[in-house]
Formats: C-alpha cells, structure tokens, sequence
C-alpha cells in the first residue's frame, strides 16, 4: 500500500488532527461578530483551551508538541509562564492593534514572531477618533438625549457646543493610527501637533517630546499610543491641568494610558470639558460617575470593528497564519520601534 493510499483512507477528523495547531486562550471578540468559520482554515486546526476542562498548564503540556502558533486577542496574557510551557511555538498573532498583552521582550528571547492587526483598523479607529471628538464638542448624544426626553419643546433650545475646525489637536502616539487621526483633523481645518517617543523624519507637525508641553499647547488631546510600562498612566493629574478647563480628551488606546480616577476628578470638579472614550481601565466596567455627564461620550470599545475591518483582519489573521506555517514572510509582522 503507498504512502498516498494511506492519506487517502484518513477520515477528514484523523486528517484534522494532524495539522499543526493554533491555540486560543480567549474567543476573540472577531468570533462572535463575523463567525468563527471566517478564520477557518486547512492548513491549521485550533485548539481552545476555554473549551476544555483541563487546567490551564496541564492542557498546555498535553499538546505541547502539535502547538506551533498562538492565537491571541485583547485580555488574555501571553506570558513567559505561558510561553515557556509551549517550546514548539514560533508566531503569535493577534487580532488587536495593541500589543499591551503580549510579553513582546519574551518572544525576542525566544525568536517567537508577532503579527498584530497591522493596517486592518487604522481608518476605522480614526474615523471614530474623529467622531468622538466632534460628538464631545458639538455634544450630539447629549443634545439627541435632549430631543429624545422631549426637553426641547419642554425647556427649550440646547446649550450651543464649540466649533471643531480651528481647534488645537494634540495627537499622543504618531503611529499608523495616530497619522490617519491627523490626516482626518487637518482636513477639518484643526492645528495638528503630536507626542511621540521620537520626533518623525518627514512629519512636518510640530513635535513635542513632553506629552504635558503638547497638553498645554492644544485644546483637544486624542490618545492613539499603544499601552506600555512607559505609557500606563502618562496623562496624569499634571497633563490633564496642562490641558486645562476647556480642553477635551478622547481615548482609543488603551483605558490605563489614563489615570481614570484622576479624569473622573477633573471633569466632575471642571478642571476639563468633556472626553470621548472608546476605552476604560477596567473594561467592561466603567465609573459610573460618567452615566451623568452630558459633557463625556462613551463607546464600548468598538472604534475598530466595523463588517469591512472584520473581514480584513480574517484574511489577515490567517493568511499569517498560513504563511508562519509554510515558512513565508508574515503579512503583518510587528517589528519593534525603537
Ligand atoms: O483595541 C483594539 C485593538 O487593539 O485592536
């Protein structure tokens, strides 16, 4: 009997479960909101922890040797514990743009590769960026909140919201995402100037190297910057006075680039105007603080995900995916700034 008559008497589970695996610690959020038969493939068979009853290590050191990829999301760490437990692994990609739960020190050491969401969301999260912020100055939940409770008729016209062309815009992290922001702002006729860790060759904003100096120096303050040891809590109590009583906020990096108390503090005492944020330090929940405040817009994490970005980010998830496994170049590799 040859080798192909063999293959060919394989039942499709038995062919299954020799593909090399891809392990899940946490469905993504891309599962529920598009299918999980979009990140299908035949070249790679996943494996979910969350579905089985196993602890965590005990799973791990079971399949050790069939696990060659992660697969991961926002919330479930990837860590040298973890990593350690899976020698065979060589690629983690992940669905997020942000890296924050990756140990990206500990996969150099172990010559593991990332490829995040590369581009796939950029124009989406900006667009959102953008929305927020419009939302905040031009208070359009609030004054549809207002029409809604039939308060117009009732007390009359709506408080007046402020113009955004003309505006300062302080743009912190001049990643991919943070350039769409600009690009979106200056066409609104806004003075774009950015915090980075470095200054851009061929970014002719003005640059500000003390994210606190750029606070002073705008009206609008947009959080595009990853999460980091370096950026947890960089706007604190200092930045927020920077920015100053009519300044506003919007987030859609990462909640804890924010000190959350301290922002609740500022806008309940008016020490700011108002924040647009799609992110919270500890999601879901969120101060509650918020729910009575017409001058703050709240969004469920959500500025990257629209149907067209999800159907990107499948065929990029696995064609990754596919390329780490047949020795091809990643398609988004994660390659680290300095
Ligand atoms: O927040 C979403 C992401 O990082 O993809």
């Amino acid at each position: 009997m040859g080798v192909n008559d063999t293959d060919s008497d394989k039942t499709q589970e038995e062919e299954q479960q020799d593909l090399p695996k891809v392990v899940l610690f946490r469905p993504p959020p891309a599962f529920s909101l598009i299918g999980e038969e979009s990140f299908a493939s035949n070249k790679f068979q996943f494996l979910k922890t969350y579905d089985s009853q196993l602890p965590l290590d005990q799973f791990l050191s079971t399949h050790s040797h069939s696990i060659k990829a992660i697969l991961s999301s926002g919330g479930a760490p990837v860590n040298a514990d973890i990593l350690q437990l899976l020698p065979e692994v060589g690629v983690v990609v992940t669905t997020s743009a942000g890296l924050n739960q990756i140990d990206i020190p500990e996969c150099r050491r172990r010559g593991i590769k990332i490829a995040n969401a590369g581009y796939v969301y950029s124009a989406d999260v900006a667009d959102m960026a953008v929305g927020l912020l419009i939302d905040v100055l031009r208070k359009v939940s609030a004054s549809d909140r207002y029409v809604r409770q039939g308060l117009w008729a009732a007390k009359g016209n709506y408080p007046l919201g402020s113009k955004l062309s003309g505006k300062r815009a302080g743009i912190v992290g001049l990643g991919n995402i943070g350039y769409e922001v600009a690009k979106r702002l200056e066409a609104f006729g806004c003075f774009v100037s950015y915090n980075s860790r470095k200054k851009k060759p061929n970014v002719s904003y003005p640059f500000y190297h003390d994210v606190c100096e750029l606070a002073a120096n705008c009206d609008a303050l947009i959080i595009c910057c990853g999460l980091s040891d370096e950026t947890r809590h960089m706007i604190n109590k200092q930045v927020l006075s920077a920015l100053g009583k009519e300044g506003v906020i919007v987030n859609i990096g990462r909640g804890a680039i924010i000190d959350e108390k301290e922002m609740v503090r500022c806008l309940m005492q008016g020490e700011i105007a108002g924040a647009g944020l799609d992110v919270f330090e500890t999601e879901p929940s969120v101060p509650k603080e918020f729910f009575a405040m017409d001058n703050v817009v709240l969004s469920p994490h959500r500025a990257v995900f629209t149907p067209e970005s999800l159907k990107d980010l499948s065929q990029l998830v696995v064609g990754n995916l596919e390329a780490f496994l047949s020795n091809k170049p990643l398609l988004s590799e994660y390659v680290d700034s300095e």
